[in-house]
């Protein structure tokens, strides 16, 4: 056990953006970790620094193998990086496959070693090893690039999107294989993606970015402006299906209200009520349909995703007792905001 990754003040800017800010940073070996966040948040960003491909404009990310010798080759031998793109050599399927164990001076049992790797991932070696590069799918593609970094056994796995855009068979083989290096050979993930169910399902731990931040670990609601200013002093925010959510305190029209999923309180609406509109007292409370549970690995606890209008809300239901029976996709729950521990954002 133990810290594989850490780092204090991190910056890394693009030209004047600054487009990674992170106060600290750390992960822990063997683990399997989330990174999530809208478009533009930073995840590849993040993930290259991590890969070493880039280096920060501020700061440094020390990196400590296992056997504690810390060294940038270590971590070049160590650590390798999947992105959103396959980016095949002009090649076989073999050639690709082996090609980082080439460039690492391997010459032993390259092939046995490749079909094994093309194995994990679902494609079999006898139909894929001599298939060139332009016989393949985009989703075959993605698990040959895939097979081509679990050959070297890494000891760090850096997946960006990596089913982003295959179907549902290759996102599935990608997931297992993920899983697998993480289990058979202690192998870190840190992997980014916007399917966020499996995140919470498969997560020992989740890093949640926002505008380059680092915001919390997971599930928390972000909620964008506009707010408007009422007459006691409160702001509103217009909800899509006419619903108003009402919250103190933010320091302007733009802020961002930042909400734990633990902060929000689920209960079920009342059989045939109509949907709310915002009361005017406080606490807030909007009306929604739980579109979905998911078991939260890092807590134990379940997820409720609710939709409010075009809006998904995120709240956490205490594991155990009579809470986990009552709810269940489809009921129209409503979910009241605290009026503290709201976090804003500017
Ligand atoms: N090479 C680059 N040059 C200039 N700006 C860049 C470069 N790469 C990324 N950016 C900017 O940095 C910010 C973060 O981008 P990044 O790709 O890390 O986000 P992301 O969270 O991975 O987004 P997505 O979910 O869309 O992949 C964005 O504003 C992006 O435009």
């Amino acid at each position: 056990m133990g810290w594989i990754y850490q780092a204090e003040n991190l910056q890394h800017r693009y030209g004047t953006q600054t487009v990674l800010q992170l106060d600290h940073l750390s992960i822990e070996r063997h683990k399997i970790v989330g990174l999530m966040g809208p478009n533009g948040s930073g995840k590849s960003t993040l993930l290259r620094l991590l890969a070493f491909v880039e280096s920060p404009s501020r700061g440094r990310i020390a990196y400590f193998p296992a056997d504690g010798r810390q060294s940038s080759e270590a971590a070049r031998l160590q650590v390798t990086l999947m992105g959103q793109e396959p980016y095949l050599l002009k090649r076989t399927v073999l050639a690709n496959v082996v090609y980082g164990l080439k460039v690492r001076g391997e010459s032993e049992n390259l092939e046995k070693r490749a079909a094994e790797a093309l194995q994990w991932v679902g494609l079999p070696p006898r139909a894929f090893l001599k298939r060139r590069w332009f016989e393949l799918s985009g989703g075959e593609a993605q698990r040959v690039a895939l097979a081509a970094r679990l050959v070297l056994r890494p000891k760090v796995l850096l997946l960006d999107e990596p089913t982003a855009s295959v179907d549902m068979e290759s996102a599935q083989r990608i997931r297992e294989a993920a899983l697998r290096a993480q289990r058979q050979w202690g192998t870190t993930v840190v992997v980014s993606s916007h399917d966020r169910h499996w995140l919470f399902e498969v997560c020992d731990a989740m890093l949640h970015l926002f505008k380059g931040r680092l915001v919390g670990s997971g599930a928390e609601n972000i909620l964008l402006g506009p707010w408007r200013r009422r007459t006691d002093d409160l702001w509103a925010k217009l909800l899509e299906d006419g619903q108003e959510l009402v919250l103190p305190g933010a320091p302007g029209p733009d802020a961002i209200a930042l909400i734990a999923p633990d902060q929000l309180q689920l209960n079920l609406a009342p059989e045939g009520a109509p949907s709310p509109v915002a009361p005017l007292d406080v606490p807030c409370r909007v009306a929604g349909t739980l579109l979905r549970l998911t078991l939260e690995r890092a807590s134990g606890r379940i997820l409720a995703t609710v939709a409010v209008g075009r809006s998904l809300f995120t709240a956490k239901i205490p594991c155990g007792g009579s809470h986990r029976e009552r709810f269940y996709p489809g009921q129209r729950v409503t979910i009241t905001f605290p009026t503290e521990n709201v976090q804003w954002l500017v």
